[in-house]
């Protein structure tokens, strides 16, 4: 298939220039030469980070003037969805954002939309003809990678919460790991503190513990479970997020290594894997 890559302009298949307008506009000059030798009738995809409004608004942009070609089958792929954890309305006198953002997806109406690791299950839900790519390739190249360059030994994948737990699983199976942890944590929606972190496993005495969630934020989830699992023997902490914000930084408390891919930007300092690999 081929790509309109936002995210790696080198590896694009049809060029152009992105600028911004001096009222803050974003502006996109698409080069005609470039699409007109591709073929209208094949697939085509607007392969692109969600990171922010103007992200979003780039996409459509793009997909109207793919309309007005007549492009037939383009598709979005999006590394990172803006918005997706807002996929409740968390408290009285705030927006259910995540609808929001589906709505101006579907009037675009793309034959397909794919979405690297969503938050949860109801991105897909109300995205209209649009599919979750999960992160089970993504951690086996991570666990690869890491038992390369470090000591093998006995090892867990654990879920650091609720959200979490509902993916841990079917990760284990497709890596024929049988050593899960499920941990809780408790936020209090109000303030966003955590106040409470708990597992039911008692030992984990020697165990390399990989935490993996969708998301690092400010990390205060992550600095919580990793905290506990020590308590409980665990020898190293390792951090794998599909999708790094790192807000706070990338020093987490009791974490010993981190790896994230490029989905929500470019990351340096820690382990960080190109998403393209992952979402086609
Ligand atoms: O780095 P942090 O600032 O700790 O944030 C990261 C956490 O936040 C998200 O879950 P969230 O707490 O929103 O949970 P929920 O939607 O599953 O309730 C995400 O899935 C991580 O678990």
């Amino acid at each position: 298939m081929k790509t309109f890559n936002l995210i790696n302009p080198d590896r694009s298949d049809i060029r152009y220039s992105v600028m911004t307008f001096p009222d803050s506009q974003p502006h996109i000059k698409i080069d005609t030469a470039s699409a007109n030798i591709l073929d209208k009738t094949e697939p085509l995809r607007i392969l692109t980070r969600v990171s922010n409004a103007n992200d979003l608004l780039l996409a459509l942009f793009i997909k109207n003037t793919l309309d007005y070609w007549e492009f037939e089958k383009v598709e979005l792929h999006i590394s990172y969805l803006l918005a997706a954890r807002m996929d409740r309305v968390m408290l009285d006198g705030e927006p259910f954002s995540l609808r929001v953002m589906a709505g101006i997806i579907n009037q675009a109406n793309f034959r397909k939309v794919k979405i690297f690791d969503p938050h949860s299950e109801v991105s897909t839900a109300l995205i209209d003809r649009s599919y979750a790519i999960t992160n089970h390739e993504y951690v086996s190249d991570v666990l690869t990678d890491y038992f390369a360059k470090n000591k093998g030994g006995d090892y867990a994948l654990v879920s650091p919460d609720g959200g979490a737990l509902k993916k841990i699983h079917k990760l284990a199976h497709y890596l024929n790991v049988e050593n899960v942890v499920e941990c809780m944590k408790e936020r209090d929606v109000r303030t966003g503190a955590l106040t409470s972190f708990k597992t039911t496993t008692e030992n984990l005495s020697g165990q390399i513990c990989f935490i993996i969630d969708d998301i690092c934020d400010g990390g205060g989830t992550f600095a919580g479970t990793a905290k506990m699992l020590k308590e409980k023997g665990a020898s190293k902490v390792i951090l794998v997020v599909s999708h790094g914000i790192f807000s706070k930084g990338t020093k987490i408390e009791s974490v010993d290594e981190i790896y994230s891919t490029d989905s929500f930007k470019p990351l340096e300092g820690l382990n960080c894997f190109g998403i393209e690999k992952y979402l086609y």
